[in-house]
């Protein structure tokens, strides 16, 4: 995982900063139709985050790369996630799939993104659930804050 480049739409951003980091976790899928998923299990987590902006702070950052990694590994790493009250085993669209939780990833980090004087946004969040499986979440070119 580290050290890969993930392509990311064309901006017009003059900083384009990308963090990679993991975190390990269990969920499970609350559909009888998801099969293994349903029980509870483990990944670890690859995840990269895309984020851009114009203005640098008075650190010389676009935000600091660390603050990026902790606003989520401190919240999900060794977690369970459907136990984490930004996920719901009662609507679909908050299940902790790879889907959700890379949507996920994105608001939290878009959140902190947004109290900040030199407005970053988030591009783009890739999460890799396991060798095979990985979801890209981009919220649309109008919704980026
Ligand atoms: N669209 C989605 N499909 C599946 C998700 C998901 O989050 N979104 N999740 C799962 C399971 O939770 C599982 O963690 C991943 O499944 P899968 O890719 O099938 O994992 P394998 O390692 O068994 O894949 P192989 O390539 O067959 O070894 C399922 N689907
Ligand atoms: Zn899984």
């Amino acid at each position: 995982m580290m050290q890969q480049i993930y392509p990311v739409p064309p901006h017009d951003y003059m900083y384009e900063l990308n963090k990679d980091f993991h975190f390990a976790a269990a969920h499970y899928v609350p559909h009888d139709e998801a099969g293994p998923c349903q029980r509870t299990h483990g990944h670890t987590y690859f995840v990269n985050v895309t984020v851009a902006g114009d203005v640098l702070d008075e650190q010389g950052f676009l935000i600091n790369f660390k603050m990026i990694k902790d606003l989520i590994h401190k919240r999900f790493d060794h977690r369970i996630l459907n136990d984490d009250p930004l996920f719901s085993n009662e609507e679909a669209n908050y299940f902790p799939t790879s889907e959700v939780v890379a949507r996920t990833i994105h608001e939290v980090i878009s959140e902190h993104l947004s109290e900040l004087p030199n407005k970053p946004v988030c591009l783009q969040v890739f999460l890799r659930e396991t060798p095979t499986s990985y979801c890209v979440y981009r919220p649309k070119a109008g919704d980026r804050s």
